[in-house]
């Protein structure tokens, strides 16, 4: 099997697919390219961020679910541990992703206050920049100074709050969509607009017991107020109750669509 995620080697997303996976794994250059190889048949498996603890959405993989036809098939959630990184004292931009510059927004305000940011593709991308630049530091996990370079380890722990994590999914092609699991997946695109909708989407989960673990609303990009929702519950496809609520949702969607990204268990890995 071949698994793809965010390159180069030693970002966090990389971290997380070796936890899960004894695959060799490859890189691509953003989460929709990741999520386009799964869809297209390039690659068995893909590893995407898709929420933070601080930052919240990665709004990006959102959108990838929404365009490409994929299946959720595992949930990783994993605590996030930044550290500065850089060739010496003497930098003038710290560069990495923007997910981790938004986590350490508040520590590179105490510590380097006005110091210039640059948000690059990935926090391992950030690393490289200093690698080869004695006035960049970057922003990553503290083991990208250990791989045999001159980089140093300037602080520790510099994330905005300890408790910083977040939470990754596997993705597989779609004929894989697994109805087993604890967590379901789903997207809606309502394609209507009217008072009570959204009332009227939760509903079907509320009336059976169902706990929502997440709805986000994404532009659908057809115009300006028109979303798809995102939402995640905790129940399993196989479960009647889950099958009734979808059935009511497919109704109030009917001018519209609705796509099961399936069910997955969710594992916590810490590396
Ligand atoms: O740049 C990386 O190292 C990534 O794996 C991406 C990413 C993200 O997009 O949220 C993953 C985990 C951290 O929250 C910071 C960045």
């Amino acid at each position: 099997m071949t698994t793809v995620t965010l390159g180069p080697a030693g970002t966090y997303s990389h971290r997380a697919a070796q936890a899960v996976t004894d695959d060799e794994v490859s890189f691509a250059e953003s989460v929709t390219a990741i999520v386009e190889a799964v869809a297209e048949g390039e690659a068995d498996r893909g590893v995407v961020p898709v929420e933070n603890s601080i930052e919240g959405s990665v709004t990006e993989s959102l959108d990838a679910f929404a365009e490409y036809d994929v299946a959720v098939v595992k949930e990783i959630i994993t605590p996030i541990r930044h550290a500065l990184l850089a060739q010496g004292d003497s930098f003038g931009l710290v560069a990495s992703h923007a997910q981790a510059l938004a986590q350490c927004r508040g520590w590179l305000d105490e510590h380097y206050p006005g110091v210039d940011v640059e948000a690059v593709a990935s926090t391992a991308r950030g690393v490289e920049r200093a690698r080869e630049d004695p006035s960049v530091a970057a922003i990553g996990h503290p083991e990208n100074a250990t791989n045999g370079t001159e980089l140093r380890v300037l602080a520790e722990d510099i994330q905005d709050q300890s408790s910083n994590a977040t939470r990754f999914v596997v993705v597989a092609p779609a004929s894989e969509r697994a109805e087993a699991g604890g967590k379901t997946s789903f997207i809606v695109y309502p394609d209507v607009d009217y008072p009570g909708l959204l009332l009227e989407m939760l509903e079907p989960f509320a009336d059976r017991d169902i706990n929502l673990t997440r709805v986000e609303s994404r532009p659908s990009g057809e115009r300006l107020g028109d979303y798809v929702f995102h939402i995640d519950i905790a129940a399993g496809l196989y479960e009647e109750r889950t099958q009734d609520a979808l059935a009511d949702i497919e109704g109030i969607a009917e001018g519209g669509w609705v796509r099961r990204l399936g069910s997955y268990d969710s594992e916590t890995v810490i590396n």
